[in-house]
């Protein structure tokens, strides 16, 4: 608890002049003011995060945190639960879709087991802190206890702390867990104010008998656990997961040293919500990714007030989004650094208004 109360405190507010800096610089390069549009507010709101008036590129780490989920009992998921230990193992050995994405963003993978239900092999890159067996079924009562929620939190700010030591500058979050997408749906719930009915999606791609069971299973999950959307911990432990715990706690452990963190789709926004409501602060350390095909993201994104920067139907999860926006920063910080500006180019300003 102590890391983590900790590291809440120690969150910095941004240095909004060196995003200042980042904008009289963008006007000063040869393009018209503003015409890379988003791009512009992207780098702008990253030098505030990290202080830097001219950023450089930094270097990535995309931390998988893998979790599994008990209300996967109920058959909420289009997959079997082994899924999150196989494709642990698929990560581990670099064939999947976040190990492609992870490489074409130049991101160096940190790959968790913070609650998967089984022992996983010893592996040189698996980062071994597991600390249940997957989550209880939270139709049933909570999910974790508070002290687990905490631990959950805990891994993640050592781990981004780990990595922050190592010289990463950029987090992304990505995660593995059969069935998050049903603790996510009771989370978004809680932190929107959206009904079950509305937040509830079809995750990997049920079709509509799950997607019934799956409605029913976030309704009674909150009925049964009564969550206190004024404390985070209350619904973290009641409807989260050891994935989403994690998740929440990089963000925290980037946001206290200045390092931002790209969010990825539902699952991801969901561990954001409740870092952000653990500490408000640390809302200006996220970066909005992608707009996921599950029904809540849109909103989840409005109450954090994260823009996504990409609108592709994507559901994948694993961080591909979030790896997808980190080459749209690089790409703005090179325009940033590389671009001529009026002056070295000699070419003439606007004219006035
Ligand atoms: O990130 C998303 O927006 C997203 C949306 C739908 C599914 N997923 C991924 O699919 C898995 C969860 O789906 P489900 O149906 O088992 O809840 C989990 O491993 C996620 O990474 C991810
Ligand atoms: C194969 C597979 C890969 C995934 N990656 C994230 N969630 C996933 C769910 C499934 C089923």
């Amino acid at each position: 608890m102590e890391l983590l109360q900790q590291t809440i405190h120690n969150i910095p507010p941004v240095d909004h002049q060196a995003a200042a800096a980042v904008k009289r610089r963008y006007d000063s390069l040869t393009k018209p003011q503003g015409s890379l549009g988003e791009l512009e507010t992207l780098v702008a709101n990253y030098a505030g995060m990290t202080g830097e008036p001219l950023p450089s590129i930094p270097r990535k780490a995309m931390v998988l945190m893998a979790g599994d989920h008990g209300v996967a009992v109920h058959g909420i998921s289009a997959y079997p639960q082994e899924v999150t230990v196989q494709m642990v193992y698929n990560y581990l050995s670099g064939g999947a879709g976040a190990n492609v994405l992870a490489r074409h963003a130049g991101a160096d993978m940190f790959i968790v087991d913070v609650g998967v239900r089984v022992d996983l092999k010893e592996h040189p890159r698996l980062i071994n802190r597991k600390i249940a067996y997957g989550t209880e079924d939270f139709t049933r009562g909570p999910a974790m206890s508070r002290e687990q929620a905490v631990k959950g939190l805990e891994v993640g700010i050592e781990i981004a702390n780990m990595c922050i030591d190592q010289g990463y500058g950029l987090f992304a979050l990505a995660e593995m867990g059969i069935g998050n997408t049903t603790a996510t749906a009771a989370i978004a719930s809680v932190f929107t104010g959206l009904p079950p009915e509305l937040a509830v999606g079809r995750g990997s791609g049920i079709g509509d008998g799950r997607l019934k069971v799956k409605l029913q299973a976030v309704q009674q999950a909150l009925k049964v656990n009564k969550p206190n959307r004024d404390d985070a911990l209350d619904v973290l432990s009641k409807l989260g997961g050891y994935d989403i715990a994690g998740l929440a706690g990089v963000i925290l452990g980037g946001a206290a040293r200045r390092v931002p963190t790209v969010v990825d789709g539902v699952i991801a926004t969901g561990a954001a919500l409740i870092a952000a409501s653990l500490a408000p602060a640390a809302r200006n350390y996220m970066i909005g990714s992608h707009l996921s095909a599950e029904p809540a993201h849109g909103k989840m994104l409005e109450v954090l007030g994260l823009r996504a920067v990409l609108d592709m139907g994507m559901r994948l999860g694993e961080g591909t989004g979030a790896c997808l926006a980190m080459t749209l920063l690089d790409a703005g910080i090179k325009l940033l650094r590389d671009m001529a500006t009026f002056e070295e180019a000699g070419v003439a300003t606007a004219e006035p208004k």
